[in-house]
């Protein structure tokens, strides 16, 4: 077959966009490709937005854009059948993937103050995609999606239940594309159906957060009404005492928007040690450097914190899986954040932990009662085959 068809012999390439706070990730992928074929025919990422020669948001998608026509992948092929387009907060409404009208965009824009760092790059994908293609659908993935199964036990905060409901308070959830791919693939790791297994899925990237998944569906997850919430990350804080905000305010004279700045984009590993990159860290951990190790230290004491939780949370643990830029390469954090739990019945090989491959493998030894995995996550993927299957309805 010379030309990719879909079931009905039409197009069957998927674009999706991942835009993020600072960087666009994107993907081309033939969604016709047989069984157990690589379907990526493109993939990149422009990086540093803001910063340095990509002005925007909207000069990195024409450079993207201009890229795949370079390689005779334009958006303008005939191939195209839809652009799949990651949004980060979906608030209340948005559940599954939606195809995108103007006024799914309007709920988007809505949403903007719930996930400022993201939801405005989101959108601006979205308008440069509908600009160029408006005969395609497009559609809208969301990562608050798959945590919308949460019980309400979970998913509410202990407030004034009137408050809440009025500015629609609560904790959503992110990275949920990675969390249900991650979760589904330890399941078949295990060589189990996902209905039969209760995994606690560790999303380590820039930004971080832990779920517990039991038997395909979420129950629980670290990130809250932002992604803020949670494990200690490359730049944000994670949990605090709600108080410090009032105690920077009152004594320290900062303003609202100066304490979104710290807690978001100056705390984390970086707020702690002057890096936010965990091999960085390594390096200087490996000269000594008691700040770095400090950092490490806090960043993990946490993590073991969540792990402790969402195994009471499950009450059975099948599986522990590793996933994103930290927990799929640094072997260092994964033995931290493990050592000593075998009355959890979590034993780690050091050995196999030690391997590095970008294939989804068992890093735990033949006798651990928990499986522990390392599995990369492919939120691109997730997110074209939820839109190439609505876009086929
Ligand atoms: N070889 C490595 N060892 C340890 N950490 C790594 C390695 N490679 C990447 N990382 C970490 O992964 C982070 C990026 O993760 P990623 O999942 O790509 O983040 P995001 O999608 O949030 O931008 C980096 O900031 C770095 O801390
Ligand atoms: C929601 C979120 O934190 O996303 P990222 O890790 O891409 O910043
Ligand atoms: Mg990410």
């Amino acid at each position: 077959m010379s030309s990719p068809a879909g079931p009905a012999g039409g197009p069957s390439r998927v674009l999706v966009l991942n835009s993020g706070s600072s960087s666009v990730k994107y993907q081309l992928l033939d969604m016709a490709a047989g069984p157990g074929t690589d379907s990526r025919l493109a993939a990149g990422l422009v990086e540093r937005i803001g910063e340095g020669e990509v002005a925007d948001h909207d000069a990195a998608l024409r450079i993207i854009a201009a890229e795949l026509n370079g390689q005779g992948l334009g958006l303008d092929s005939p191939e195209l059948a839809a652009v799949g387009h990651r949004v980060v907060h979906g608030g209340t409404r948005f559940t599954e993937p939606t195809l995108i009208t103007d006024e799914v965009v309007a709920a988007i824009e809505k949403l903007v103050p719930l996930a400022p760092l993201h939801n405005p790059a989101n959108i601006t994908g979205i308008k440069v995609a509908r600009e160029l293609r408006p005969d395609l659908p497009q559609v809208a993935v969301f990562d608050t999606a798959f945590h919308s199964t949460i019980p309400e036990h979970a998913a509410r905060y202990a407030i004034d239940t009137g408050t809440a409901d009025r500015y629609e308070i609560r904790r959503y959830g992110f990275h949920g594309t990675s969390h249900a791919f991650v979760s589904r693939a330890a399941a078949e790791l295990l060589g189990k159906e996902s209905s039969q297994v209760n995994v606690i899925v560790l999303h380590l990237g820039n930004g971080a957060s832990a779920s517990a998944v039991a038997g395909g569906s979420c129950v629980e997850t670290s990130m809250g009404l932002t992604p803020l919430e949670g494990l200690v990350m490359g730049t944000r804080s994670g949990d605090l005492d709600p108080a410090v905000v009032f105690h920077l305010a009152r004594v320290g004279g900062m303003t609202v928007d100066e304490i979104d700045t710290l807690l978001n984009k100056r705390s984390g590993l970086l707020g702690l040690c002057g890096d936010n990159d965990m091999r960085e860290i390594g390096r200087r951990m490996a000269e000594g450097d008691k700040a770095a190790r400090l950092a490490f230290d806090i960043y993990i004491h946490r993590l073991r914190k969540y792990i402790g939780a969402y195994t009471a949370v499950l009450g059975r643990v099948d599986a522990i899986a590793f996933t994103a830029g930290v927990g799929e390469n640094s072997a260092a954090v994964r033995e931290a954040a493990l050592q000593g739990l075998e009355t959890l019945g979590i034993e780690v090989d050091a050995v196999r932990n030690a391997v590095r491959g970008r294939a989804a493998r068992l890093i735990s030894t033949d006798t651990s009662r928990v499986a522990v995995a390392v599995i990369p996550t492919d939120e691109e993927l997730e997110i074209a085959r939820a839109t190439y299957a609505l876009a086929q309805r």
